[in-house]
């Protein structure tokens, strides 16, 4: 395995998602094909066959454990499928999402146990971990209002509605995960205004790929 694998974390709104969109554009004329831009749930066909199912407003009986379990079915799949072929290429790998958001939403957030959940992803990713995770740090309320005021209702899901406690329990979730895993963690202040993030995550990337941009 020759690649670099990078996820980017945070809770919802955050900014995660727009800022991969915006980073990709100049980091693709630098490295070409080199770079794999992915996301979870999903990434390929079944994986988001699974999304789908899983972020389904109508799915309301969906029990906490079933939901769990999808999220690591549909990354079994999309590690398999799409990342590690990308990195036995040696390819940058940029997930937006991973193995912390579900020990943060279904672990601490759901309330199943950080530990439990970790356990369970350990199986289905043998571990894989990344080599480094970009965080967006973001106070609950300014990422939720940013998805109420600015998000096409169509596109907001069954775990964009859950509750305020709900996406605070998450957000402590990701503070243990962050202050556990010291040297994995990059964190980026994403309230500052999207250009600046956008320049911070530019920067970052280039710092930790730094081989990458090296040798194009
Ligand atoms: N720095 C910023 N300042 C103000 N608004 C922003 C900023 N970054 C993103 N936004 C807006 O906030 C909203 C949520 O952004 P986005 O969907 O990229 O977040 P996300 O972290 O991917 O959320 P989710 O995990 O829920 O998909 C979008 O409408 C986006 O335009
Ligand atoms: C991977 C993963 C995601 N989630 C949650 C986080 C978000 O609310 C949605 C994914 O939607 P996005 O707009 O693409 O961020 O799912 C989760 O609860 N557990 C997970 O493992």
């Amino acid at each position: 395995m020759n690649g670099k694998f990078v996820t980017f974390e945070g809770p919802d709104g955050a900014g995660k998602t727009s800022v991969m969109n915006k980073v990709i554009v100049p980091i693709k004329q630098e490295i070409g094909n080199r770079l794999l831009v992915t996301r979870e749930p999903g990434g390929n066909k079944i994986s988001e066959e699974i999304r789908h199912v899983i972020l389904n407003r109508d799915n309301t009986e969906m029990d906490y454990r079933t939901e769990a379990l999808l999220y690591a079915a549909a990354r079994r799949q999309h590690l398999i499928e799409t990342i590690l072929p990308a990195l036995d290429a040696g390819k940058l790998v940029l997930c937006d999402r991973y193995v912390d958001s579900s020990v943060a939403y279904q672990g601490a957030g759901r309330g199943i146990g950080m530990d439990q959940v970790a356990r369970m992803n350990e199986f289905a990713t043998e571990a894989l971990l990344p080599a480094k995770t970009i965080y967006f740090d973001i106070p609950v309320e300014i990422g939720l209002n940013r998805i109420s005021k600015h998000r096409d209702s169509s596109k907001i899901d069954r775990l964009d509605v859950e509750t305020t406690a709900f996406h605070k329990r998450v957000h402590a979730g990701y503070m243990e995960i962050r202050k556990n895993n010291p040297d994995r963690f990059v964190t980026i202040d994403a309230t500052q205004s999207f250009s600046q993030v956008v320049a911070d995550t530019l920067d970052t990337i280039h710092q930790i790929a730094a081989e990458y941009f090296k040798e194009s």
